[in-house]
């Protein structure tokens, strides 16, 4: 329910952001929790920041022409949403994917200002991408893609300005090709302008696991505080991409069995437990699809129609992509016995799944809280790059897991003082919302 001060500011903001959806859906869980912090802190109202936090400061549009290994000529489109910078310089992924328009661009970087304000280091939130398919493109095509797009996002983008980093359909080989650009246009070897940079271009240990790493921490602190662990636990995680593997990776450690996971062909499960080493072969050395896993292991099973949510589970993880997880699976999920879920993707939830959650009692990560390692890591990359600085695996994974159990703790606590207690999204979303109001209140009218 919507706060009734908060009634006609929602509305207005549906109006003048028609068909985009998934950016109302975003906008609509913030407003939802932040209605007690308004009757705390009126001054938020006087000063309109509510109206000016679901504003971009600014959001560039633009043209991405490529040419394929036969010749043939691609017009894309590219974006960036450099949504608030009251905090630091714009800082969030860049996606691509034929899905990509401006309602889902939004939604992240809205999503990424609070996110990034709740691991209480020095960055804004922003968001980019493109409507562009990787899937099926060879190496060249990707580098050319890369180039265009970067030919373009070159002048918005700085290390004290706006920092991308990686999404779907983009990690370490793609930031290599548009950090290449970069630095070809402008002559400068500005390694703080990307994150997710391979060792050997200014990147930092750790990145590539970071955010699910991160989630599985965070999880791990959701089950400490009932009392409980990953011990024994079996666990569903969808997607099989790099929050996913790295998500897996962390909750075997942990103690607790992935008997799932997925892409967007289908799902595997394998009751022995994922095997990791095979996992990466398939998806981050071969790029194929799920069922070479099932394939090539004994044992497990490869489902090509229904959900991955129908595995019974006592933790469960999406970590794929938006509106993944419905009202359905939720109560499927319930019924199975899951009392804990971490998002490792942006706003897997649907609004009903969500409200099944909470009240189910299950102990829900929201995104912004559950993801955030990987900006966070993101953050610790940007001050290694300015430093001329690189630490070594173990120290950054020690500053992550430090991170990761202060977010948490920031929610849970925040849940508490507004007499909410144990509710993840409220404390989430308020902690993030308060942060940045106030740090727009001190910068004056902006
Ligand atoms: N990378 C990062 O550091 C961070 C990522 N996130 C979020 O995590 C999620 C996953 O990102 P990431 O792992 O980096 O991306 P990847 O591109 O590495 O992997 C994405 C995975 O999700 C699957 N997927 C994507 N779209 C769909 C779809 N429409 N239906 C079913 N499956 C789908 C992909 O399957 P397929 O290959 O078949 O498309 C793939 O397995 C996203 O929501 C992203 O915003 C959040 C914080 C940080
Ligand atoms: O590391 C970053 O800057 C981006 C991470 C990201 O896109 C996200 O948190 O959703």
């Amino acid at each position: 329910m919507l706060h009734a001060q908060l009634e006609p500011i929602y509305d207005d903001i549906v109006q003048r952001n028609r068909g985009e959806s998934e950016f109302h859906q975003a906008v609509r869980e913030v407003l939802e929790s932040v209605g007690p912090v308004l009757v705390k802190h009126p001054e938020y109202a006087e000063q309109k920041v509510i109206e000016r936090i679901c504003e971009p400061e600014r959001f560039i549009v633009f043209r991405v022409p490529w040419e394929d290994d036969r010749g043939e000529v691609h017009i894309n489109r590219g974006f960036r949403v450099e949504f608030n910078s009251a905090l630091g310089p714009y800082k969030g992924g860049l996606r691509f994917h034929p899905s990509v328009y401006q309602g889902i661009v939004k939604f992240l970087g809205f999503e990424q200002i609070f996110k990034n304000a709740l691991t209480g280091l020095p960055i804004g939130g922003g968001k980019g991408g493109a409507d562009f398919d990787p899937k099926g493109r060879s190496d060249r095509e990707i580098m050319r893609f890369c180039q265009s797009f970067m030919t373009e996002l070159y002048r918005h983008v700085g290390e004290h300005t706006d920092v991308p980093a990686g999404d779907i359909g983009v990690g370490g080989r793609e930031i290599g090709y548009l950090f290449g650009q970069y630095k070809r246009i402008t002559n400068r070897y500005e390694s703080g302008v990307l994150t997710g940079k391979h060792l050997s271009l200014g990147g930092a240990r750790v990145r590539t696991e970071a955010t699910g790493y991160g989630c599985a921490y965070f999880v791990d602190e959701m089950l400490a505080a009932r009392g409980e662990s990953f011990e024994g636990k079996q666990v569903v995680v969808s997607g099989s991409g790099n929050v996913a593997i790295y998500s897996i990776e962390k909750v075997h450690q942990l103690g607790g069995t992935v008997v799932a996971c997925s892409d967007s062909s289908g799902y595997v499960y394998d009751e022995n437990g994922i095997d990791l080493d095979l996992l990466k072969q398939v998806k981050e050395v071969e790029r194929e699809r799920i069922g070479v896993y099932a394939d090539r292991r004994g044992g497990a099973k490869y489902v090509q129609d229904g959900s991955v949510w129908d595995v019974p589970c006592q933790v469960a993880m999406p970590s794929a992509t938006q509106n993944e997880l419905t009202g359905d699976d939720a109560a499927t999920l319930i019924r199975n016995g899951c009392t804990a879920v971490g998002e490792g993707a942006n706003m897997p939830a649907t609004p009903q799944a969500i409200r099944a959650f909470l009240d189910a009692e299950v102990a829900f990560g929201p995104g912004k809280a559950a993801n955030a390692g990987g900006v966070a890591t993101s953050a610790l990359e940007m001050q290694q790059n300015a430093s001329r600085d690189s630490w070594s695996f173990e120290f950054t994974e020690q500053r992550l897991e430090a991170i990761m159990k202060d977010v948490h703790a920031r929610c849970f606590a925040t849940a508490e003082e507004y007499g909410m207690p144990g509710n993840y999204v409220a404390g989430a979303n308020i902690a993030g919302f308060t942060a940045v109001a106030d740090a727009m209140l001190r910068l004056g009218l902006v």
